[in-house]
């Protein structure tokens, strides 16, 4: 998550063992995040930005005289809605976690689990939006469920240290994140963590990076099956159609604001434990210091990988159609700093925890052609990754 040369690392702090860093962290206290390009934990909040307007924060922390000049927190699904952004007091960072943990995370959740909505209700939602999109409204859009687990017992508590050390141990090259939220009940920590596989936009000097992804298949046990899974989603024409309206929405919205835009022709395969999918990395260069990854990040946000095509459209129809608010889930998580680097990576394969609860969401690209009981075996999948961390069976 940070440059390599030494003096562009000075700014965000010591360097660190990645996984002290991450038995360190704790909700209530600071932010954890790691991926491909490092680890970085921040505690304290030094300042809470008022708004997540790109000039506004970047210009805070080109004014600071100590202390990190980076803000880090969580951009909202709906662009429209508050941003959560603070300025922390202390920040260390650290290689990659890379190495895989041996332990297990911690001891499981016993709780209960309330799909919303129930899962035929989730299958009338898609068959919902192929219906608008035979009427000539939409080309795709990504509708999303959720799960809500509550801990049994009278004094019962979710605890996100575990589920973060379990995420780790699984996939400790995803893009892990524990950021902490403004809380909802005073003294009661709110956590959004999880081990998304996209990286929304990052910038590393002038070289800025977008990997979306698009075009889902599960994993199989079996390795010979579970390469026949991988090639079946390559030659997929629904997947592909359903991954090119990404990059070519990314690339569009790239092209005004960068430089020398490189984009493949066609999407590779990558893997995460339980899912295959097609991904596509957008390089370009980004010349102007005042376009911060923040700004790049905001200019692609939502992408059609969960939002849709065209994107107003979409985004009405999941107004309507989906029976809950996102909140920060679909939405982005990370960090951007005075010089303008930074990363942002999207908020998926993750949950909301607070108090005696977390609230975990899965969604899946709909186009034509789309199956409503694929989508939903395919979200099943996708809360996995948290289910698997809670140590619950349920999807
Ligand atoms: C919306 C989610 O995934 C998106 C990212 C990758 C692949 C997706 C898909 O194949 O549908 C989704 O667009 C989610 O994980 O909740």
């Amino acid at each position: 998550m940070t440059s390599t040369s030494p003096a562009a690392r000075a700014p965000l702090g010591v360097v660190a063992d990645p996984v002290r860093l991450l038995r360190s962290w704790a909700p209530g206290r600071g932010s954890w995040f790691s991926g491909p390009q490092g680890t970085l934990l921040t505690r304290g909040a030094r300042t809470l930005l008022p708004s997540g307007d790109a000039d506004a924060v970047l210009a805070h922390l080109r004014g600071l005289r100590a202390g990190p000049a980076l803000a880090v927190g969580a951009l909202p699904f709906d662009p429209a809605a508050p941003a959560h952004l603070v300025v922390p007091e202390h920040v260390e960072r650290a290689d990659p976690l890379g190495a895989v943990l041996a332990a297990p995370g911690g001891a499981p959740v016993a709780g209960t689990a309330r799909p919303i909505p129930e899962p035929a209700a989730y299958e009338a939602m898609v068959a919902d939006a192929l219906a608008r999109m035979e009427a000539g409204a939409l080309d795709k859009v990504v509708l999303a469920r959720a799960l809500e687990v509550v801990a049994d017992g009278a004094d019962g508590r979710v605890d996100p240290v575990p589920m973060l050390r379990e995420l780790a141990r699984r996939d400790p090259r995803s893009y892990l994140f524990a950021v902490d939220l403004p809380p909802e009940r005073p003294g009661v920590p709110r956590t959004l963590l999880g081990a998304s596989p996209e990286l929304l936009l990052a910038r590393r000097g002038t070289t800025v990076t977008a990997n979306p992804l698009a075009g889902s298949a599960a994993r199989s046990p079996d390795p010979d099956e579970d390469r026949r899974r991988g090639e079946t989603l390559l030659a997929s024409a629904k997947d592909r159609h359903e991954h090119a309206l990404v990059v070519a929405d990314v690339a569009r919205r790239l092209a005004p604001v960068v430089d020398d835009l490189e984009v493949p022709d066609a999407p590779s395969l990558i893997r995460t434990p339980t899912l295959w999918h097609l991904s596509t990395t957008v390089r370009a260069r980004a010349t102007d210091p005042s376009a911060s990854a923040l700004h790049l990040a905001q200019a692609l946000h939502p992408t059609p990988a969960v939002c849709g095509v065209p994107r107003p459209a979409a985004h009405a129809a999941i107004t309507e159609i989906e029976p809950f608010d996102r909140g920060f889930y679909t939405g982005a998580v990370g960090w951007t700093d005075a010089r303008g680097d930074g990363e942002w990576v999207m908020a998926l394969r993750c949950g909301e925890v607070q108090g005696d609860r977390v609230r975990l969401w899965a969604g899946a690209g709909i186009v034509p052609g789309s199956v409503p009981a694929d989508e939903l075996a395919e979200t099943g999948v996708k809360l996995r990754t948290l289910l698997d961390a809670l140590g619950l069976d349920e999807a």
